[in-house]
This record gives C-alpha cells, sequence and structure tokens, in this order.
C-alpha cells in the first residue's frame, strides 16, 4: 500500500521504518487527525474507493489549511474487514495518492489492522512557514466574515443520494470528492485572517464555534449568500419547486457541511484575498450572552435554518 504512495521535499524519511521524519524548517507543526467509519461518513454504495481515499485526504488537509498551514504528511489507520477486496484497498490508496498530489503533502506512514468496521483514521501534518496559526478564538467585533471553496453542494449531493438520484454531477462529485481550496489557507493567514476554520458540520454549527472561541456574535448577510447555479439544480432535482429553489440552496450554504470550504474573518481595513466572498460581520457581545446564546450565528438577524435535509424530506 506503501509503495505508490510519492514523496515531496518535506519526507526526511518516508514509510518503512519504526516512525517518519517530516521536515520543519521552522519548528511549527499543525497537526491534526479526523476519522471516517463506513456508514456513518461515507457508504460503498455511494462512493467509490478512489472516491474515499480523495475524501479522507481533503477532510484531514483541509483542517491544516485552516490553521494557515501548507499541506506536509499524512498517517494513514486503516482498519478493514477480512473479507474488503483488495481492489477496494488499491483504489483507496489511488485516491489518496491523487488528493495528496493536489493538496501538496505526502503519505509518510500508517497502520493496517482488521475490523469488524471499516474505519480510515488519518493524522496530518502541515508547516506554518514561520507565520502565527490563524485559530478559532481570534475574530474582533468589526470584522468582515468571507469563505471561499463550496457550500452546501456536498449536502445537496448527499441529499440526491439518500434519494436515489442521479444528479446534477456536481453535487454527488463535491460529496464524494470535496475540494476544498488548500492554498487559500496560506493566503488568508498572509493577509492577516483573524480566525478561520473549514466548514465540515455546516456553516452555521462551525461559525458558532468560531462565536463562542471568540466571545462574540456574527451575523450573515442573505444577500451575499449567493447559491451557485449548481446547487440551485440540484435543489430543484431533490424536487423544491423553482419559486423556492433560490432560498432552499441558501438554506443548504447555511447548514450543510462537508465541502470543506474555508471561513475566515479579517479586519475591515484588509482587503479580502482573491476568490474570497464577504459575507457577515462580527459583532460585540458579553461572555455570558455567547455562552448562553443558542444562535450566536444569525442570517439577517434571526436564527439560521436548523438543517437542510427537511426541505427534501418534504418532496
Ligand atoms: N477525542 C479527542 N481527543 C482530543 N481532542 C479532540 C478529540 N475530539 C476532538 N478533539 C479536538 O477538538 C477540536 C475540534 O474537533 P472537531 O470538531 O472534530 O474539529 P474539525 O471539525 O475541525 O475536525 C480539535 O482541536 C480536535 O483535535
Ligand atoms: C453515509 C453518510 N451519512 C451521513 C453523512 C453526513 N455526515 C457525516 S459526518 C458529517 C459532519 C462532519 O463529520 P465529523 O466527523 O464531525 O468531521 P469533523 O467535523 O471532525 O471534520 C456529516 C454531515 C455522510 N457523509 N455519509
Ligand atoms: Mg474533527
Ligand atoms: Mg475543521
Ligand atoms: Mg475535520
Amino acid at each position: 500500500m506503501t509503495s505508490q504512495f510519492p514523496a515531496t521535499d518535506d519526507v526526511i524519511l518516508g514509510p518503512g521504518d519504526d516512525a517518519a521524519v517530516v521536515s520543519a524548517p521552522d519548528g511549527r507543526t499543525v497537526a491534526t487527525t479526523d476519522v471516517l467509519v463506513e456508514g456513518r461518513h461515507f457508504r460503498r454504495e455511494w462512493s467509490s474507493a478512489r472516491d474515499v481515499g480523495h475524501r479522507a485526504v481533503a477532510q484531514n488537509f483541509a483542517d491544516v489549511a485552516a490553521m494557515g498551514a501548507r499541506p506536509t504528511g499524512l498517517l494513514i489507520g486503516f482498519a478493514a474487514p477480512p473479507d474488503l477486496p483488495v481492489d477496494w484497498a488499491d483504489g483507496f490508496s489511488l485516491g489518496v495518492r491523487d488528493e495528496c498530489a493536489v493538496a501538496g503533502g505526502a503519505v509518510v506512514g500508517g497502520d493496517m489492522v482488521g475490523s469488524d468496521t471499516l474505519t480510515i483514521a488519518i493524522t496530518a501534518l502541515g508547516d506554518l512557514q514561520g507565520r502565527a496559526p490563524v485559530r478559532r478564538d481570534g475574530a474582533r467585533p468589526g470584522d468582515v466574515v468571507a469563505y471561499t471553496g463550496h457550500l452546501g453542494l456536498s449536502a445537496a449531493g448527499l441529499a440526491l443520494l439518500r434519494g436515489g438520484i442521479d444528479g446534477p454531477a456536481a453535487c454527488l462529485d463535491e460529496h464524494r470528492r470535496p475540494s476544498p481550496p488548500y492554498a487559500e489557507g496560506v493566503a488568508a493567514a498572509r493577509m492577516g485572517a483573524t480566525a478561520m476554520l473549514d466548514v465540515s458540520d455546516g456553516l452555521a454549527q462551525d461559525l458558532g464555534h468560531l462565536c463562542r472561541a471568540g466571545g462574540v456574535l456574527i451575523d450573515l448577510d442573505s444577500r451575499a449568500l449567493v447559491p451557485e447555479p449548481a446547487l440551485v439544480e440540484g435543489v430543484r432535482a431533490l424536487g423544491v419547486p423553482p419559486e423556492r429553489a433560490e432560498q432552499a440552496a441558501r438554506d443548504l450554504m447555511v447548514a450543510g457541511g462537508e465541502d470543506h470550504a474555508l471561513v475566515a474573518a479579517f479586519d475591515p481595513a484588509t482587503a479580502l484575498p482573491d476568490h474570497w466572498h464577504r459575507i457577515g460581520k462580527v459583532r460585540s457581545a458579553d461572555q455570558e450572552q455567547v455562552k448562553n446564546s443558542v444562535n450566536p450565528v444569525t442570517v439577517d438577524g434571526c436564527a439560521p435554518p436548523r438543517g437542510g435535509w427537511d426541505h427534501f424530506r418534504q418532496g
């Protein structure tokens, strides 16, 4: 499984010994881990082995990017039932290899064990290149909130798969192989982003973490949340009537997760990096207000949609 993973300049010693050695020129390494469990995070009927390889890497390197770091190394814990076809493991490895090539990191090690449930536990490393990490707790009142990447496509893709609907491809593809804007994490850090995270659970939910960490509130501007045409198309394919499609798509942007878009706060005097879209503002709050608030994140001053899925269960 390991020989097909190419090394990069960061790899001093790759897989094969008791541990790998990855360079960290400035002495600051970002480390993060995420686990994917069959049935909860992916289904073999909905995603190919190669898709799952892509997604496993993307989910982890998105967290590296969200700290403002450059992806360097990956360690892959692969726990599989004994009857897992060898082809599946090979396909998974190809997906991992190809997503590593996109993100810029390398597989430096891992472990393979037997398990009743197919489970993939990845640890990802990144290089801060001498910068301070962009944390969740740095947003200040008055900051602009902006995102880059996709919002809502993956959630639409999941709803389409659940409904057995074969399209539009842009939604299904984003669910199967999310495309985090890795390089934008570094770009945002260079531009002085005050706080940042990747959207895995849903925009409003994840921005809630940023609010609670920073003791602030965030209000999103619905006019700035412009759904991409493929998302509106996906919502239409789910059976939402045309007059409600735009709003349903916007709700998916706010409530859907797993696209691994990057969302960050910036000082209002800073020009946003290219490809970033302004979607809201950080507001001041007293600590108790934030701690006790069910919805520290609002849209036009109102509670955000609770979840994207309800819309489609109706249809
Ligand atoms: N079991 C755990 N042990 C230690 N830290 C954890 C554990 N689960 C989550 N964390 C930490 O909590 C933070 C948020 O985790 P999570 O919500 O999974 O983040 P993300 O959505 O970015 O993957 C991370 O810093 C993560 O490392
Ligand atoms: C089969 C299947 N069912 C449901 C989902 C939806 N889903 C699973 S986990 C998740 C949220 C993110 O996962 P989590 O494990 O919390 O990742 P993290 O936030 O740690 O990156 C979502 C929306 C899915 N991806 N696949
Ligand atoms: Mg996590
Ligand atoms: Mg994250
Ligand atoms: Mg994560």
